[in-house]
């Protein structure tokens, strides 16, 4: 309780930091300091250390059609390519003619049935010049996010051994202990900003999908570059295969992975301590994010390391803030002020790493806005109904899981309700009338119509469902259902993206997008910036509210909680100046490259933001010039 109440010390009150300047006015020479090191790189030249086809079949140097004729001529390129020289727009509309002609006969969306060609479209194209692959990603965030992420990417990791060509990340088996400190100097960049590792034991709802899953790590960094802005030559996707307990896949002839069971106690803890020394002795400032470990591990992982190494996981910690930003809007989204939130009943489908983390956030969060005391901790507890495949959890729940029993009913307050240990969905939800059905459960339809009609009895006058489960067929409910079943006032969200839906009368469902991708890229990008040794709640709490106030009110009220895939980069930007920010408050920032914590310590609020977006990498050619080893 003592660490939580420091936390809590650490922190304002959370409504007067939202909007809150708390940063002196800027000296001039302060100013100077944030103009100077923030100049972009990419107005330099670049150095190769190789020429001719070794430069074409590079995807960080190759430029293709767009290298000039003095470039050809330094790099003895002349004669390997078509002569006509192209700019990038035009090879961008070159390839943009090619990745359409799949869309004549394709619905749009997420339920597009060329979504995995059009994945192979890019990802040759990412193969072969990675400065355009980004491009044409961030020009067209929304329509292809889609495709590098989230839904298709879980359908790229059920396929992968069919669809894999180039090796993309490093791999780490159990068969390489003992040797990772040395593999880790086999990749080629020098300095790595972030990694995104997983053990591929949950990708997505889709299970233990083996090594198969290190699809996931890519369409993550796909998004740290995208959205964030990361140097693509400096974000490194891994996977470490300790074996996987898929059957399918232990017999499949043509699996790609170690075909035994996984690893499990100390022996699977010493593969990822192992990885985790070797990764941290050659790049000592690199992030690492874990992604889609199964839950069992998730949440002990992160307490092993989170307080010494510079890491977070997504699933436990960039899940809870994104769904804290959505709750807080569905709260201001029924006409009242968010210091409301405590008062709202809040029943959650799925206790795993994702659900636990949501519970935990969003307890403390009310707690804070309750007074920030103990009573205020335990009271707050009381708002939270938690189902999962064994039906409501009470304490008299055997071998209760410890992560979960904290959100445990008390057993006279759920008989007093009606409720017993094990009660259905259907059953919690009629008898709590909640304000919020939230899903993390991984069960696709588990908001059935039953759940969704006891939902119309919700005591709120705008009831908010998150069907929060990847992928789209893994969503608890879809927005057609919720908005037909539940009524027009709904609020919904999403983990996948669905399209609005159509009210009539011209009036719009508004299916809003409740998945990370609004946070993990500002987390990693801020604490990069802020050169934090660690990634702490306070610096998790300012990007959940950032998030949360990056909505206007005019939004909200109209059920738009999350911002457009199409803000992602300038969403990312807010978010990681406000980690920045944090880390400055909690005089964890240590600087970055050139500029040390004094400096940082100096700059405004809007020169915070300026220095995130000035260390933004934009997929600009630079002009790249030989030089001999
Ligand atoms: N939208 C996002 O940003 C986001 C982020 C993280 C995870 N997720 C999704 O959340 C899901 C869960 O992830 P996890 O790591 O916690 O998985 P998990 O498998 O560890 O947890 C699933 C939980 O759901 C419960 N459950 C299973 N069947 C149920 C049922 N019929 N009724 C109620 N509960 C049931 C399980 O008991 C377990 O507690 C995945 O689909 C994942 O894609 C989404
Ligand atoms: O990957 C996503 O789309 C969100 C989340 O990390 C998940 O595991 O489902
Ligand atoms: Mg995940």
């Amino acid at each position: 309780m003592s660490n939580f109440s420091s936390q809590l010390r650490a922190s304002s009150a959370l409504i007067k930091r939202l909007r809150q300047n708390r940063f002196p006015s800027t000296s001039p020479a302060a100013a100077a300091a944030a103009r100077s090191f923030t100049t972009t790189e990419c107005n330099r030249p670049t150095i190769v250390h190789k020429r001719s086809l070794d430069i074409l079949h590079d995807p960080w140097f190759n430029k293709g059609t767009a290298f000039s004729m003095t470039e050809r001529d330094r790099l003895d390129l002349r004669g390997l390519l078509p002569p006509n020289v192209m700019t990038s727009d035009q090879q961008i509309q070159r390839f943009m003619a090619d990745l359409k002609r799949l869309e004549v006969h394709a619905r749009d969306g997420p339920a597009d049935p060329n979504a995995l060609a059009k994945w192979r479209i890019l990802n040759r194209l990412h193969d072969r010049n990675e400065t355009m692959y980004y491009k044409v990603l961030i020009d067209n965030i929304e329509e292809y996010a889609p495709i590098v992420y989230t839904p298709t990417v879980g359908l790229v990791c059920q396929n992968y051994s069919g669809l894999f060509r180039r090796p993309r990340g490093m791999y780490f088996s159990a068969e390489d202990r003992g040797e990772m400190m040395s593999m880790v100097y086999n990749w080629p960049a020098e300095q790595v900003d972030m990694i995104v590792v997983t053990d591929g034991s949950r990708i997505l709802g889709l299970g233990d999908l083996g090594v198969h899953g290190i699809g996931i790590a890519v369409g993550k960094l796909d998004l740290y570059v995208a959205a964030a802005g990361i140097n693509p030559q400096r974000v490194l996707p891994v996977m470490i295969d300790v074996g996987t307990n898929n059957e399918k896949l232990l017999k499949d002839p043509l699996y790609l992975g170690l075909q035994e069971h996984r690893l499990d106690g100390d022996e699977y803890v010493e593969v990822i301590d192992e990885f985790m020394e070797a990764v941290y002795t050659r790049w000592p400032n690199v992030i690492v994010q874990f992604e889609d470990f199964q839950s069992k591990w998730a949440l002990k992982l992160l307490q092993r390391y989170r307080n010494s190494y510079r890491m977070f996981n997504d699933d436990v910690q960039g899940t809870a803030g994104v769904a804290i930003a959505g709750l807080l809007g569905a709260v201001r989204a029924q006409g009242r002020p968010m210091i409301d939130f405590p008062k709202q009943k809040i029943v959650v489908a799925g206790a795993g790493s994702a659900g636990i983390g949501v519970l935990n956030t969003a307890r403390k969060t009310m707690a804070r806005m309750l007074g920030n005391n103990e009573s205020a901790f335990e009271s707050a507890r009381s708002q939270f109904w938690v189902v999962d495949a064994k039906g409501l959890i009470t304490e008299e729940r055997e071998n209760i899981d410890p992560d979960a029993q904290p959100f445990a009913r008390k057993v006279n307050e759920a008989n007093r309700q009606g409720l017993g240990e094990g009660a259905s969905l259907v059953e919690v939800v009629r008898q709590v009338k909640p304000d919020v059905l939230l899903g993390l459960s991984a069960v696709g339809g588990l908001f059935s119509k039953e759940v969704l009609e006891a939902l119309k009895e919700s005591t709120s006058t705008r009831p908010a469902i998150f069907a929060m489960s990847n992928p789209t067929n893994n969503a608890e409910c879809t927005p057609d259902e919720a908005f037909s079943i539940v009524g027009d006032n709904v609020i919904f969200a999403s983990g996948s993206p669905f399209r609005d839906v159509d009210l009539g009368n011209g009036r719009v469902g508004h299916c809003n997008q409740g998945n990370n991708m609004y946070l993990f890229p500002g987390i990693g990008l801020g604490t990069l910036l802020s050169g934090s040794r660690i990634v702490s709640d306070g610096m998790l709490q300012a990007a959940s509210e950032c998030l949360a106030a990056y909505m206007t009110e005019e939004e909200v009220l109209n059920g738009v909680i999350y911002p457009s895939t199409s803000r992602i980069r300038d969403i990312t930007k807010e978010v990681a100046a406000a980690v920045v920010k944090e880390a400055i408050i909690e005089d964890l920032a240590e600087g970055y490259r050139g500029v040390d914590s004094r400096e940082l310590q100096r700059l405004s609020q809007e020169e915070i933001v300026e220095y995130v977006k000035n260390n933004m990498w934009n997929p600009d050619y630079p002009t790249l010039v030989y030089k001999e080893d």
